[in-house]
């Protein structure tokens, strides 16, 4: 008995009136990446930062509100995910195909009633099976590897009007996926400049209006390129205050190590005169002094302290006895490195094979045009040709 079709009206409303809990029962994956799970872009650059750090400055600013995120944009649990569409949309693939695959065929209904989208404008709709609650198409500039200033403000466009419709809709997370780099062939790392110049000075305007923007990469190559943009346009401003403030700490701390040394002095002096013989005193000073290294290079760790040259001081000023030196080393955490390119990304990569299967919404396997060597119109399939041929004439 096939399934009663639901009308997307009635299905909308019920929906959106659903609290989280109700809400996540209604999902078509269980396996949703909910917001507490992706760390914003603050957190990843400094994870050894104490609250009382991040009090310090001004929460970060707008480096807590961005998040790079490496995988499916369709399990992200936030107010609305961006839909990488065309003109029509009526799906499609790529991204479209598959957001249209986990919503449901609502999606499609309310997509067809809103009579097509030009190219750099947005519009909403309910997001039905996806954990995410609104879906913000909007239709990239095809740019077949050619970036003039109508396909960079036909870009932008995308990004503003996706973030205005938030704004109007009071929605504050939301996902972007790599608008236009598929298909349309805008090029990776120009596309990326747009996308978070954009993305930054709509915070920087809107600084209450939004609580998360999540730069959604699917491909290691956007991941990279992101990566390395966002630590120059989301800079770690951070690093003055907390160096200032571990100039500031650290003086008090040999303050400190000189009262003790001084006492330890004392202590050795006097040890020895009352009892030379016994086997105590050395040991004691230099397990204070390796406690107060330890501590001292656990505030540097904890404040995310970068600067390898000052902690080998640290290590090098009291503790010239191997085995201690061996023990205070072992006692010491590993230093994170401050960016590990190596490292995997932040939030574990769906599943390879799964992660490249991405299909066509009529469920046809389609290559990565970014990958493959092949002219992106080569692997259009038939229903999109139709679509595309249709985009043309429009
Ligand atoms: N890529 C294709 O073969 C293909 C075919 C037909 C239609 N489309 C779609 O592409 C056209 C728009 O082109 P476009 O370059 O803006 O979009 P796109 O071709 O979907 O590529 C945009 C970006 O999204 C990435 N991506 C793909 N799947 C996901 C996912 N599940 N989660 C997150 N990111 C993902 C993809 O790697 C690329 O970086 C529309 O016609 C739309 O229907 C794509």
């Amino acid at each position: 008995m096939s399934k009663k079709k639901k009308d997307w009206k009635t299905e909308k409303e019920r929906l959106l009136r659903l609290d989280r809990e109700e809400r996540r029962k209604e999902y078509r994956r269980q396996d949703f990446i909910s917001l507490d799970k992706i760390p914003a872009w603050r957190e990843e650059t400094r994870p050894n930062d104490k609250e009382e750090v991040k009090e310090l400055t001004d929460g970060g600013g707008p480096r807590n509100k961005v998040s790079l995120y490496k995988g499916d944009i369709t399990v992200l649990e936030v107010d609305a995910i961006v839909n990488a569409a065309n003109s029509s949309l009526l799906g499609g693939g790529g991204v479209d195909g598959c957001i249209h695959k986990a919503a449901g065929s609502c999606l499609y209904d309310e997509c067809n009633s809103l009579n097509g989208c030009e190219t750099g404008k947005a519009k909403i709709t309910c997001g039905y099976d996806l954990p995410a609650k609104y879906v913000i198409h909007t239709v990239g500039p095809v740019a077949r590897g050619h970036v003039g200033p109508t396909e960079s403000n036909d870009l932008t466009s995308c990004y503003q009007n996706s973030l205005r419709l938030m704004k109007e809709n009071d929605l504050s997370t939301v996902a972007f996926p790599c608008i236009s780099t598929g298909i349309y062939g805008f090029p990776n790392e120009p596309a990326a400049d747009i996308a978070l110049k954009t993305v930054k000075s709509w915070i920087d305007e809107n600084p209450d209006m939004i609580t998360r923007v999540i730069f959604c990469v699917f491909l290691e190559t956007d991941f990279a390129i992101y990566k390395k943009k966002m630590s120059v346009i989301f800079p770690d401003n951070d690093m003055e205050v907390t160096e200032e403030q571990l100039k500031e700490g650290k003086e008090e701390i040999d303050d400190e190590e000189e009262g003790d040394n001084d006492a330890a002095g004392n202590e050795d002096v006097e040890m020895e005169s009352q009892n030379p013989d016994e086997n105590s005193g050395n040991q004691e000073p230099n397990q204070e002094k390796d406690k107060d290294k330890n501590e001292t290079q656990e505030k540097d760790e904890d404040v995310g302290i970068d600067n390898d040259e000052e902690k080998n001081e640290d290590k090098g000023i009291e503790n010239n006895k191997e085995e201690d030196k061996g023990k205070a080393e072992e006692e010491q955490p590993a230093a994170k490195a401050e960016h590990d390119d190596t490292a995997k990304p932040t939030v574990e990569m769906e599943d390879e094979s799964e992660m490249n299967n991405t299909e066509t919404s009529n469920g046809e396997e389609m290559k990565d045009p970014v990958e493959s060597s092949e002219e992106p119109d080569s692997i259009l399939t038939d229903s999109i040709q139709s679509k595309d041929t249709v985009e043309k004439k429009e």
